[in-house]
Formats: structure tokens, C-alpha cells, sequence
């Protein structure tokens, strides 16, 4: 039975290379941010804005929970998830987790393009993006690097780029 979380800031491409992984690996894919909008019919912003972070992050929790049942399964977490109570404890008590490593700079720049979608990073743009990310990530960072395995993900910038990055890590697990 395999069961992988693969955790990471936003932009990582957790999305994006967890959906190919699983493929690759014949696992079910699961994306706990779609998984979240699914089970509560509104999306990750409306939650935010409606219920306010606090309720989002105990509802991640326990849909992290939920989804950590099922077997043979890849589990994309949101960027925020591994960093709020003992998530990633219990990540690393029932599977094996992989921390998708990417620059501060990089990360700026892939989330520019889709910081809409992110209700953490709403209103900020160039430089104080950049501060925003490099200040969080230095707090997430301790938690992240608690993974099993830590893969540097930096190169993804064409489709082939995820492919190679999803089979060296179909190697290493
Ligand atoms: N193959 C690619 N080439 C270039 N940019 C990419 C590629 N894959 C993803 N990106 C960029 O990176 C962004 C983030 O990717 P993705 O949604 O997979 O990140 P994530 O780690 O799941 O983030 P979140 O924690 O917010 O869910 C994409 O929306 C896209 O802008
Ligand atoms: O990094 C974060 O705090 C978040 C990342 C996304 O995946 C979502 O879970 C949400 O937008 C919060
Ligand atoms: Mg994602």
C-alpha cells in the first residue's frame, strides 16, 4: 500500500506534478484544496472570506485526516496545510511525504500569473510579493523540511520539465 503527500508553498506545482506522479505510479490522485471545495461546495477563497483562515485550517485539518484513510494515493496538500497544528506529524505517521523545494524568486514569478486563486497572497504584487514569500517561506521552512524526502523542483518550465521531475521521483519511491 503506498500512500504520498506532497507538500510545499504555493507554486510548488504540487497540483501540477502530483497529478502526474499519480498517473505515472497508477495511484488515485487527490488534491486536498479541490477535495475541500468539493465536500463544501465553495471554493478556497469563499471559505477564506465567508468563515475567515482560522475555520479554513481546521477544515483542512480534518479533511486531511479524511482523505488520509484511503490507500494507494497521491495527496497534493495546499501550500498552508503541513505548517498548522500536528499536520505534518501525522502526515509522516501514515505516509511518506515529499517536499517540492522551489526559490523564492521562482515562486514569485510562477505565482504572479495565478496569485488570484490564493486568498493569502490577494493584493500583492512585485516586490512586496517577493518580501510576502520570503518571509512565510522562512516560517513554513522547519515544517517543509520535516519531510522524508526533500526534491528540488526548481526547473518545471515546460511540460516535459514536470514529466522529468515526476519519473525522478517515481524513482527515488
Ligand atoms: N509546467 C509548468 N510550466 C510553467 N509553469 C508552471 C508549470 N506547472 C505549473 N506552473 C505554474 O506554477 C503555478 C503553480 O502550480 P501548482 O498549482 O501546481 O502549484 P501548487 O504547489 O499546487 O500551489 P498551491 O499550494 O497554491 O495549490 C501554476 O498555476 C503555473 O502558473
Ligand atoms: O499556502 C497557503 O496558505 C494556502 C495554499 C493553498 O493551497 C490553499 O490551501 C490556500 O489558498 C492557502
Ligand atoms: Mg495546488
Amino acid at each position: 500500500m503506498k500512500r504520498i503527500f506532497l507538500i510545499g508553498y504555493m507554486g510548488a506545482g504540487k497540483t501540477t506534478v502530483g497529478k502526474d506522479l499519480a498517473e505515472r505510479m497508477k495511484l488515485s490522485f487527490i488534491d486536498l484544496d479541490c477535495y475541500i471545495e468539493a465536500r463544501y461546495h465553495k471554493t478556497v477563497g469563499q471559505i477564506f472570506a465567508e468563515k475567515g483562515e482560522e475555520a479554513f485550517r481546521d477544515i483542512e485539518r480534518r479533511m486531511l485526516q479524511e482523505v488520509s484513510m484511503f490507500e494507494d494515493v497521491l495527496i497534493s496538500t495546499g501550500g498552508g496545510a503541513p505548517c498548522f497544528f500536528d499536520n505534518m506529524e501525522f502526515m509522516n505517521a501514515n505516509g511518506t511525504t515529499v517536499y517540492l523545494k522551489v526559490s523564492v524568486q521562482e515562486l514569485a514569478k510562477r505565482l504572479e500569473a495565478c496569485k488570484g486563486t490564493r486568498p493569502v497572497l490577494k493584493g500583492r504584487s512585485g516586490e512586496e510579493l517577493v518580501a510576502f514569500i520570503a518571509e512565510s517561506l522562512e516560517k513554513r521552512t522547519p515544517f517543509y523540511t520535516k519531510a522524508s524526502i526533500v526534491f528540488d523542483a526548481e526547473v518545471m518550465l515546460t511540460e516535459s520539465d514536470v514529466h522529468e521531475i515526476s519519473e525522478a521521483l517515481e524513482n527515488i519511491l
